[in-house]
């Protein structure tokens, strides 16, 4: 009840400071920055990444000025191709002395308009860099550039019997992951980028270029002063340019088991989750949909499968012993009441099974002709988890929105997807209603308002509310420190 307050507390706090009339908006939005961008601007930057890698074309900056979210474009004035990390380091001198936004953009799948040009400016786009710098197969890890992207590494590093196997779903940048500290599915086993990331290089916005660990150091455990590492994990742009990325690697399981089932309660499934873990069984993957986005998946891609909440499970490991496991969590499946469970080992068959979550965020855009997504990402410790899916239903059977629910379970977290359609104002309205509920609801539950999407442009409100007036005071000097001039990304993260 306490926190509650609190929470409501901030969020009041947080609508006046957001106002234009106040200093915070002064800060950090339009006032810090004056972009300067005329024909000697533009010249400059050709001058230091040649004619052909400055764009000023509509089209090219249209496709740099959103991402895969519902957000609204905000174009650059000018996009920039970076072909090395001299390239990136000139840029941001140039930007930083002249005062010009600039924007990182890795593969523009982010969720919460990271790369959407609020104040126009440069978008420095680093997908010509793209090498694999370097792999320590026995080491299992590896060096990658910011155009390498995570289809592309695992194509790589498929001969070596090696992965990287955080996965977002979309086939982002290695470094943009980094950005947005993603995960996804595999966490429950793997973790997420926070757990998998060992180096970076970054390029700051007067030029400098560091090592977030030291040029080379990449050792799975450091105790070598502040973890600056981390600081950029999740950093969306706001710090420095991320400009090369070492991460781990892990062995491609032998084997793989993949496996589905339904229930009719949503507590139900919940349940078989939260004790699936208590019983420690080492799950890669722990998914669920609940039965809207079956019925989606079933119209987009003309299926049958039974509408109801279902479980998408993974097993991976040695061939020995993951049959023991398997049995073990069906068990947990019967006593909850789950039913049709379906296996399978061969990749096709396993492929067939997961379909529906591979296929979901298309399948809820295409409920509504030419929607955006509007994910809500609230991530919750797993034993509140009931509580807050159960009221989470509630809410959007009770609004008539379509809102299918897809959930990362296994980590406590998970979205509900809703198509967004802007000019349906009264639709919109409903939507963001619940999602600033759920967000509220998941911090008064111990959780975050954002378990892996970020903050971008959607969750600035929330940022206070959930770390508070100090905390987040502290997150602006550190801002303040790396970025004085309120250059990169500006109001991303902050207003
Ligand atoms: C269908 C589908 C499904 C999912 C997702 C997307 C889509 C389209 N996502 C979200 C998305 O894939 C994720 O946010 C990626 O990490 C974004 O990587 P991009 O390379 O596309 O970054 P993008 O170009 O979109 O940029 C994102 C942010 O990072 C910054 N940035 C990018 N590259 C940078 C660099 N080199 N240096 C510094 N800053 C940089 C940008 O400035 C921006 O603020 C997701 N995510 C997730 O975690 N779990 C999930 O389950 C899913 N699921
Ligand atoms: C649009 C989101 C719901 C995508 C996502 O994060 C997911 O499918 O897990
Ligand atoms: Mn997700």
């Amino acid at each position: 009840m306490y926190l509650s307050k609190c929470i409501r507390f901030c969020l009041q706090q947080t609508a006046r400071t957001v106002s234009k009339e106040s200093p915070l908006w002064k800060r950090y939005s339009t006032a810090a920055v004056q972009p300067k961008i005329d024909t000697s601007f533009v010249g400059a930057l050709k001058t230091i990444v040649g004619d052909a890698n400055v764009s000023t074309a509509d089209a090219i900056r249209e496709q740099h000025g959103h991402d895969e979210s519902h957000h609204a474009v905000a174009m650059p004035d000018v996009v920039v191709f970076a072909e090395s990390v001299d390239h990136v380091s000139k840029v941001s001198k140039l930007c930083n002395d002249t005062k010009v936004p600039l924007i990182p953009f890795g593969s523009g799948t982010g969720l919460e308009g990271g790369v959407n040009a609020l104040q126009g400016g440069v978008c420095l786009d680093v997908t010509k860099m793209d090498q694999i710098v370097q792999v320590n197969a026995e080491d299992f890890d590896c060096t990658v550039q910011p155009g390498v992207m995570r289809l592309g590494l695992n194509n790589y590093l498929r001969d070596t019997g090696l992965w990287f196997p955080i996965d977002p779903g979309a086939d982002a940048s290695v470094c943009g992951m980094c950005a947005t500290s993603a995960s996804g599915t595999n966490a429950v086993k793997y973790g997420t980028m926070r757990e998998n990331v060992l180096n970076l290089q970054v390029v700051l916005p007067d030029g400098r270029v560091i090592d977030t660990a030291g040029r080379g150091r990449r050792t799975k455990k450091t105790s070598a002063g502040y973890n600056l590492t981390n600081l950029f994990l999740g950093s969306e742009g706001t710090l420095g340019t991320i400009t090369e990325a070492t991460v781990r690697l892990y062995g491609i399981p032998e084997k793989t088991i993949s496996a589905v089932c339904h229930f009719n309660e949503v507590s139900e499934a919940v349940d078989t989750v939260v004790q699936i873990l208590q019983c420690g069984i080492p799950m890669a993957k722990l998914e669920f949909l609940d039965d809207s986005a079956i019925d989606c998946f079933n119209r987009f891609c003309k299926y049958d499968m039974t509408v109801a909440h279902s479980l998408f499970l993974e097993f991976h490991g040695p061939a020995y012993g993951l049959e023991d496991q398997f049995q073990s969590v069906k068990e947990l499946i019967e006593m909850n009441n789950g039913f049709g469970l379906k296996q399978a080992s061969d990749a096709d068959e396993r492929n067939r099974l997961w379909k529906a979550r591979h296929e979901m965020v298309w399948a809820c855009t295409a409920r509504i002709p030419g929607s955006k997504p509007y994910s809500t990402d609230v991530c919750v410790p797993i034993t509140n988890l009931p509580e807050i899916i159960t009221k989470t239903k509630q809410m959007v059977v009770e609004a008539d929105v379509i809102g299918p629910m897809v959930g990362h379970v296994g980590d406590g977290n998970f979205h509900i997807f809703f198509p967004c359609d802007h000019s349906d104002t009264e639709t919109f309205k409903k939507i963001k209603d619940i999602s600033h509920k759920m967000a509220v609801m998941a911090m008064e539950l111990n959780g975050t308002c954002t378990g892996e999407h970020g903050i971008g442009i959607g969750k600035r409100d929330l940022l206070v509310a959930e770390v508070g007036e100090e905390t987040l005071g502290a997150m602006k000097q550190i801002k303040e420190t790396f970025d004085p001039n309120n250059i990169m990304n500006p109001g991303k993260v902050f207003f």
